[in-house]
Parts: C-alpha cells; structure tokens; sequence
C-alpha cells in the first residue's frame, strides 16, 4: 500500500514556485530520503504533507486521507520532528515526555508506561531528570525524535535529523532511526549523502520544486554511472 500519495502538488510563494506539480508515490513502512540542494522545495513539501501550510493546487493523500479535506485524519496519523528541537529547554526529560502525553490526553496509566516505553527504547535513563537545554546535540535529537513517537504515528518526518552532530552521534542516531524503520514510514531530509546512503530504501532528488529522479540508491548511482553517491547527486544535480 502507498502511505503517501502526492498529486500535482503545488505551492507559490511571490514570484517562486517552491513545489511544481509534484508527483510521488511513497510505500508503507519505507524510509524515503528527500535530498535536493538548498531552496530544491524539500521543507516546502514536507510543510505542505503536515498540513502546516496549504498547496495551491494538486493534492496528497496519506494512507488515502486528503490533506486538503481530510486534515485532522492526517494530522492524527502523522508526527514531525523538526530541523529546531519541539522541546521545552526549562522541563527535564522526562518532564518533556510527561508534557507529550498529556498533549495526546493519554491516561496517568499508558503516560507512565509510554514514558517507561520511550526510556527503553531510546536509551533515556541517564539524562532523564536533566533538563533539556542542558543536553548535548545528540541527545536533543534522540529527545525530540522520542517525542514525536509519543502519538505513535503511522508517518514520521525527520527534518535533517543529524545537522550539527558529531560522528559518534550521528552513528549512534542512524542506529535509532534504524531500529525504527519498517515500523513505519518515515521521510527524511538531509544534506548528507552517507546518511541517506546509510537508512534509505529509497531516495527522491529535488531541483527547483520539481523530482529530478527517484530511485534506491544503487539505481541512482548507476543512473549517473558512478560508484559514489555523493558523486551521483552532484552529477544528476548539475545534470538537471
Ligand atoms: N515562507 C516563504 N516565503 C517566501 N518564499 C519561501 C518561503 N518558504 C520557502 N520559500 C522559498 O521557496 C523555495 C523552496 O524553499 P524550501 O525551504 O522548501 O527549500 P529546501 O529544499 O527545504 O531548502 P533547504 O535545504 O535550504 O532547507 C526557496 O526559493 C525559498 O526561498
């Protein structure tokens, strides 16, 4: 089944068409990479799929409810963890967790057992009563990604998850985001190619709103005749 379903879509700001009837098709429980150079229309997208803005013309539809008419559905099925962390810097860890479940009107019973959840699954324990400004990067990240999880979502969007973060970190975070693939779908954006190299199932490369190509990652290296991924981006990039 698709868990996405993206139609003509399209979006204007002044003078700037930032998504050009778009087409897409994204199956469940994959991790698509969106990669495209900055200003390619990738937030915009991603904006336009969270209902966080509305296109100008075409559609979407996530697991086949509109975002034009069906937008609480889709708001329901999906969670966003955003490029600027969603949390509280004042609250502590678990604090911050409490604070989703009780956006989410979860009972006293399931918020302990979800926090108890989150902690497990996300390695929390030693941070849990500091607070969350006081976190490093890579632990921000794994806060707010756990976060977004409290409303158990069907699709997950991960907006540059690893931006800024050291290497460690950001191996120990491919390992997190790995554990959670085929549970969901879940659409990630970034600027590292190895990172996309590292989780996707499948990749779609964004130029001026509009999908250059669309492929696993080994179908775009040999559509650029290369190797190197990296190499292959820039090449479909420049070629486009
Ligand atoms: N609120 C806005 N008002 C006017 N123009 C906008 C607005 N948001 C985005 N744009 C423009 O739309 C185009 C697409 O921007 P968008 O942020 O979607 O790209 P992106 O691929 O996410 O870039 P980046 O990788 O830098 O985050 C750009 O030309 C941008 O300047």
């Amino acid at each position: 089944m698709d868990a996405i379903r993206i139609e003509g879509l399209t979006k204007k700001y002044k003078g700037i068409v930032a998504v050009d009837h778009l087409d897409l098709k994204i199956e469940e429980g994959k991790l698509f990479a969106l990669l495209g150079i900055n200003g390619a229309g990738k937030t915009t997208l991603i904006k336009m799929l969270a209902c966080l803005t509305q296109p100008n013309s075409g559609d979407a539809f996530l697991h086949n409810k509109s975002i034009m008419s069906n937008r609480q559905e889709v708001k329901d099925l999906i969670s966003i963890s955003p490029q600027e962390t969603a949390i509280a810097p004042n609250l502590s860890v678990r604090e911050n967790l409490d604070l989703m479940c009780g956006i989410n009107r979860f009972s006293k019973q399931k918020t302990g057992q979800k926090i108890k959840e989150m902690v497990s699954q996300f390695a929390l324990a030693p941070v849990l009563d500091k607070r969350a400004g006081k976190l490093s990067g890579g632990w921000r990240r794994r806060l707010s990604i756990a976060m977004a999880l409290i409303s158990e979502p069907k699709i997950l969007f991960l907006d540059e998850p690893t931006l800024g973060l050291d290497v460690v970190a950001r191996s120990e975070l491919w390992d997190t985001i790995k554990n959670l693939k085929n549970k969901m779908t879940i659409i990630l954006t970034t600027h590292y190619m190895e990172e996309a190299e590292a989780l996707s199932d499948q990749v779609g490369i964004m130029k001026a709103g509009k999908l250059l190509a669309l492929g696993s990652v080994h179908d775009l290296k040999v559509l650029a005749n290369t190797t190197d991924f990296e190499q292959a981006f820039i090449t479909i990039v420049k070629g486009g």
